[in-house]
C-alpha cells in the first residue's frame, strides 16, 4: 500500500495545494495532508482552523486524510508508515528549494520525494499572496482558494 504525505502550513490552503492533493490522491493509495504546527510562527489561522479548512476542502476525496505535525516531517512519516513525500513545484525557485530538502530526506530517512508541477493557473498563487489580497478586500478570491477558504478569509477580515 503506497502512502504519501503532503506537508505544509496551509495558512491558508490554496487552489494550488488542493490541485496537488487531488492529483496525488490518484497516484497513491492514501494521501495524508500534514498540517504543520510551528509554535514560533503566528499564522493568520490557528492550527485547528487550518486543519478544519483542509478537512472540508478534501472531504470528497475518500483516500485523503488530514493530520497535524509538530516536529520533523520524516519522523511523522515514519510514525504513520508513509514512504513518499509529495511536494508541489510552481517555478525554478521551488525546485531549487525542494531538491535540497529531498536530498537530505533521502539520505537521512530513505524518504522518496515526488514533485508535482503546479498547473499554470496556480503558478503565481501562494498563501502569503492570498492573505495580502484578502486583507484589502479583494472580491476574486475564488480564483485562488477553495470556497471554504474564501468564507474563512472574508470572515477574518470583515
Ligand atoms: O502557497 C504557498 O506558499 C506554496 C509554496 C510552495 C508551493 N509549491 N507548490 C505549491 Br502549489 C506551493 C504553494
Amino acid at each position: 500500500m503506497k502512502k504519501a504525505v503532503f506537508p505544509g502550513s496551509f495558512d491558508p490552503l490554496t487552489n494550488g495545494h488542493l490541485d496537488i492533493i487531488q492529483r496525488a490522491s490518484e497516484i497513491f493509495d492514501e494521501v495524508v495532508v500534514a498540517v504543520g504546527i510551528n509554535t514560533n510562527k503566528q499564522g493568520l489561522f490557528t492550527p485547528s482552523e487550518r486543519l478544519e479548512l483542509v478537512e472540508e476542502a478534501v472531504a470528497d476525496l475518500p483516500n485523503v486524510q488530514v493530520g497535524q505535525v509538530g516536529g520533523l516531517t520524516v519522523d511523522y512519516m515514519n510514525e504513520i508508515g508513509a514512504k513518499y513525500l509529495v511536494r508541489g513545484l510552481r517555478n525554478a525557485k521551488d525546485f531549487e528549494y525542494e531538491r535540497d530538502i529531498a536530498e537530505v530526506n533521502s539520505v537521512l530517512a530513505g524518504v522518496e520525494t515526488v514533485l508535482l508541477l503546479a498547473k499554470p493557473e496556480n503558478q503565481n498563487v501562494s498563501s502569503s499572496m492570498v492573505k495580502e489580497i484578502a486583507k484589502f478586500g479583494a472580491d476574486k478570491l475564488d480564483a485562488f482558494v477553495p470556497a471554504v477558504v474564501v468564507t474563512a478569509l472574508q470572515k477574518h477580515f470583515q
